[in-house]
């Protein structure tokens, strides 16, 4: 067992060590000196900083929904205001919001905690919103077979507001939909009018 963990530990410090050098190379091309002493740190810092902002990478997000409890509840769950951030796979820029799943079970319900937990395994890569939408709304699917699941991400994209077409405070709204709230608008609604509260 202690020659895998050897190797995955030896991984993690070879690809932290190649990105340290490719950031250094980026720093040169940018204009700037990797050596002065401000930056002396900057390429190790990022190379942390990309082990955190990807790790996702690192989880299969089904597995994050392990943690499931039968239970006899059919009625609508909501966990809303779950705050992310990600990076725009276009521009490699970040991109950041909120996330409101809610779902109708069929038996099965999961840990609350799992929900952004997901939330996490899915935004924590390159990501573009819409796919975070709907993959955290095909797996809540996968994984608790409800009846139901919406999920809808609120986000603000810097590649939109820093850079390019600059405009600060736009926001962009997707929706995914599944199961029974795709046939019944009295849910979907239920479910919209829950999560502006
Ligand atoms: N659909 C979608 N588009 C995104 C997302 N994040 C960034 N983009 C867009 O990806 C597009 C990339 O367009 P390009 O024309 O190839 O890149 P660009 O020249 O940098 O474009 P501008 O941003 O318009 O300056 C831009 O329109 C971005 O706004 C996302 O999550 N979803
Ligand atoms: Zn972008």
């Amino acid at each position: 067992m202690a020659g895998v963990k050897d190797y995955v530990n030896n991984k993690v410090r070879e690809n932290r060590e190649q990105v340290e050098h490719h950031i250094a190379e980026i720093l040169k091309l940018i204009g700037e000196d990797p050596q002065r002493e401000g930056l002396l740190e900057t390429p190790a810092r990022v190379a942390r900083m990309y082990e955190e902002i990807f790790a996702g990478y690192e989880v299969d997000p089904r597995d994050v929904l392990g943690v499931t409890f039968d239970e006899n509840h059919e009625e609508l769950v909501i966990v809303k205001d779950i705050v992310y951030y990600s990076q725009c796979e276009h521009h490699m820029a970040p991109f950041f919001g909120k996330v409101h799943i809610g779902y109708i079970p069929s038996g099965k319900i999961a840990g609350l905690s799992k929900l952004a937990r997901l939330v996490e395994a899915i935004t924590r890569r390159l990501q573009v919103q819409e796919r975070i939408t709907s993959q955290i709304a095909d797996i809540m699917v996968e994984v608790l077979q409800p009846h139901g699941v919406m999920v809808v991400v609120e986000g603000e994209h810097l590649c939109m507001c820093a850079r390019g077409v600059k405009k600060p405070g736009s926001k962009t709204v997707t929706s995914a939909v599944r199961g029974i709230f795709r046939e019944d608008p009295a849910s979907r609604a239920e479910f919209l009018s829950l999560i502006k509260e």
